[in-house]
């Protein structure tokens, strides 16, 4: 069985960058990669509710806490069997943002901690009903809110059909956010947890030395 590693982190911290820096890493350590980001955009119905509710759409499903975190959880249910595969069939299985981007977004949104009732319910649907496998090690990619909300404008700007979402545009989701993201590092959820300072150049080389040895 591979290992399961996540990347995670605020709108715009940097996790798709760091995950193909990663993965390039882990090559040259003569591992094989699979990758798979959530939401799985244009791949998932539950995705495609899921970006379209983010910009405004489906009247008032965005503002469901619980709506939206079950449709975020049915996305990676349905993804379970190919999950299943690329843990058999590599050394790694590396993936952008997984179960904890729903437990630290919905407990920011609902002005909840680490040890709040959203990230429970999350880790009962989830990992516990849903039989998600639980990852081995998860990277946070830690930049302040200000330098994430920078990044994602900035990507938006360069980028066709990247419009910030409602969530990337409210400042203080995403402070709220960081905070949720900081507890569940400090509190080794659901596996031990790398925090990375994702304003210095990331070790890609070492990171994946430490993976895979
Ligand atoms: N270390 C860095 N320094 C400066 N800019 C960076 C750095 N890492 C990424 N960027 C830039 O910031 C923007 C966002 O990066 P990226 O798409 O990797 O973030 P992300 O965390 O995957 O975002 P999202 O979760 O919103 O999809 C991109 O324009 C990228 O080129
Ligand atoms: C996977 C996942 C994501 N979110 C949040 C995080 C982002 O603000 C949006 C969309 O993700 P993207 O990386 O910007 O495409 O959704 C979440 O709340 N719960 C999740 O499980």
């Amino acid at each position: 069985m591979g290992r399961l590693v996540v990347i995670e982190g605020l709108d715009g911290a940097g996790k798709r960058t760091v995950s193909a820096a990663l993965t390039a890493a882990l090559h040259e350590e003569g591992a094989s990669v699979a990758t798979l980001a959530f939401p799985r955009y244009g791949r998932s119905v539950h995705a495609d509710f899921i970006r379209e509710a983010l910009h405004r759409e489906h009247g008032d499903l965005g503002e469901s806490v619980y709506g939206m975190g079950l449709l975020y959880a049915l996305d990676r249910r349905g993804a379970l069997d190919e999950l299943n595969a690329a843990l058999r069939d590599n050394d790694v299985l590396l993936l952008d943002r997984y179960v904890s981007s729903n437990a630290a977004y919905g407990a920011a949104r609902l002005r909840q901690d680490a040890n709040g009732e959203f990230v429970k319910w999350v880790r009962e649907l989830e990992i516990a009903r849903f039989g998600l496998p639980v990852p081995d090690t998860q990277i946070l990619l830690r930049v302040s809110a200000e330098v994430a909300a920078e990044r994602a404008e900035r990507r938006a700007q360069s980028e066709v059909d990247r419009a910030r979402d409602v969530f990337e545009t409210d400042d203080d989701l995403q402070v709220r956010c960081a905070a949720v993201y900081d507890q569940l590092a400090a509190g080794s959820w659901l596996s031990e947890w790398r925090v990375v300072d994702g304003t210095t150049i990331f070790d890609a080389t070492g990171t994946a030395r430490a993976l895979v040895h």
